[in-house]
C-alpha cells in the first residue's frame, strides 16, 4: 500500500489543519463507540462541575487537568492498539490477548490513581 493509498486523499501530506481534523476524529469516534470513553466523558463532566462548585485552588485544578487528560490520552490509546490488533487478526492468538489486557490495564492503572487523588483533593471541600 502506497501513501496514497493510506491517505486516501490524492497522497498529499496533511496540513496542519487536516491534521488537527484526523485527531479530532479519532477522539470523536472513540467518543461515540467507546462505552469506556462515554464513562469517563460522564465522570470528566461531573470532576469539572463538582470543582467550579468547591473552588478548587489554581494547583488543585492544574492537579485534575492533568489526571483527566492522562486517563482520556491513554483511553484513546487503548482503543488505537485495540483496533490495530483487530486489523493484524480476527482469530485468538495469546500476544494479542496480551496487547489488549496490558492496554486496558494501563488505563486501570491511571484510573485508579485518578480516582484516589480526585478524592484527597475533593473530600476536604466536601466534608465538613
Ligand atoms: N484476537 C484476540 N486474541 C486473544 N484474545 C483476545 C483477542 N481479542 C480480544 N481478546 C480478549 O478479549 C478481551 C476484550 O477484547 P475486545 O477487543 O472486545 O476489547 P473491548 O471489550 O472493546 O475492551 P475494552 O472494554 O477495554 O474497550 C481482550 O482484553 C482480550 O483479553
Amino acid at each position: 500500500m502506497d501513501s496514497q493509498d493510506k491517505r486516501g486523499g490524492g497522497g498529499k501530506k496533511p496540513t496542519l489543519v487536516g491534521s488537527f481534523g484526523h485527531a479530532f476524529q479519532g477522539i470523536f469516534y472513540v467518543l461515540s463507540s467507546e462505552r469506556n470513553m462515554k464513562i469517563h466523558a460522564c465522570a470528566l463532566i461531573i470532576v469539572v462541575i463538582t470543582g467550579l462548585y468547591v473552588h478548587l485552588s489554581q494547583v488543585e485544578w492544574c492537579i485534575i487537568l492533568i489526571l483527566i487528560g492522562a486517563v482520556i490520552s491513554l483511553e484513546l490509546v487503548n482503543t488505537a492498539i485495540e483496533k490495530t490488533v483487530d486489523l493484524i487478526t480476527d482469530r485468538y492468538h495469546p500476544l494479542a490477548k496480551i496487547a489488549k489486557d496490558a492496554a486496558a490495564g494501563a488505563v486501570l492503572v491511571m484510573t485508579i490513581i485518578a480516582i484516589v487523588i480526585g478524592c484527597m483533593i475533593f473530600l476536604p471541600h466536601i466534608l465538613p
